[in-house]
């Protein structure tokens, strides 16, 4: 594809990026089509998280390029870029206790497709719980919030950061089928990182692998999902569904 092709929305270049003088990404390229779902798998500690905080402009940049719809935002600070398109989900979720969610939903409010009674629609749950405070919420109704209040700023690309971590199977389940509804029936374009390969492979149609902060494979989401060698050589994982997925997340973050 094309730099400055009409459906190419993001492009990164040669991106090698880290914390201090520290490389945790290492010469990482890729295109992400509008419309596009793509999964970030690896092992603990392979840059994944760095991905996307380097997109958002969070890390030491030591070298690369990104461009977003035909924009180069290499140097722009991250509130430039949420205002450039970018939504940014992070694994913290950032709910605030003090606050209710539809002040969670206006405070940061760009005008666009995106309004409040929408995301209601999206995440009805997040309705019923309008007047309830960031702390009065479950983890599964937190991540929604924290996936609307990103959805307010309108964006053209949202970033997800392992949006199911800690969460109960069935809530896993009911927040993969909206996160697949939004890129599905929104034409929402999204990143997700995803520690557990199934998890991720079922909310998305392209993947890569990170090893070392370099990209090791690349495929299409349900060739991977079907390629158990791979997996297993890459992540480490066997077998499992969805719901061994959500168990591995809740057990990491009851363990710290
Ligand atoms: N704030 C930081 N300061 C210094 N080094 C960091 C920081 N955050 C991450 N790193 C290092 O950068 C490397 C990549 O970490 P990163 O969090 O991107 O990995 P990850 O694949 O997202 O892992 P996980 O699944 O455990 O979140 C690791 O070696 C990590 O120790």
């Amino acid at each position: 594809m094309s730099e400055g092709s009409t459906t190419e929305l993001l492009r990164l270049e040669n991106l090698t990026a880290g914390y201090g003088d520290g490389v945790a990404l290492d010469g990482v390229s890729l295109a992400i089509a509008s419309g596009e779902s793509l999964a970030v798998l690896g092992r603990n500690g392979v840059g994944k998280t760095t991905l996307l905080e380097t997109i958002m402009g969070n890390t030491r940049l030591h070298k690369g390029k990104i461009t977003l719809a035909g924009r180069d935002i290499t140097r722009l600070p991250p509130h430039a870029r949420v205002k450039a398109g970018l939504g940014w989900v992070p694994q913290e979720r950032e709910v605030f206790p003090s606050l209710t969610v539809e002040e969670h939903l206006t405070v940061i409010a760009t005008p666009g497709k995106w309004t409040v009674e929408r995301v209601y629609e999206a995440f009805p749950r997040l309705g019923e719980r309008r007047r309830n405070y960031g702390n009065q919420l479950s983890g599964g109704e937190q991540q929604m919030l924290a996936i609307g209040r990103a959805l307010m700023t309108n964006p053209r690309l949202l970033l997800l950061d392992e949006p199911m971590e800690g969460l109960a199977p069935i809530v896993v389940e009911d927040l993969s089928a909206r996160v697949v509804a939004l890129s599905e029936s929104e034409g929402l374009t999204c990143i997700v990182v995803e520690q557990h390969p199934i998890v991720a492979l079922a909310l998305s149609r392209n993947a890569i692998v990170l090893e070392r902060g370099q990209i090791v494979h690349t495929a299409r989401s349900e060739d991977l999902a079907g390629d158990h060698e791979t997996i297993e050589r890459l992540l480490g994982v066997g077998e499992g569904g969805a719901d061994e997925g959500a168990n591995d997340a809740a057990a990491r973050t009851q363990a710290g």
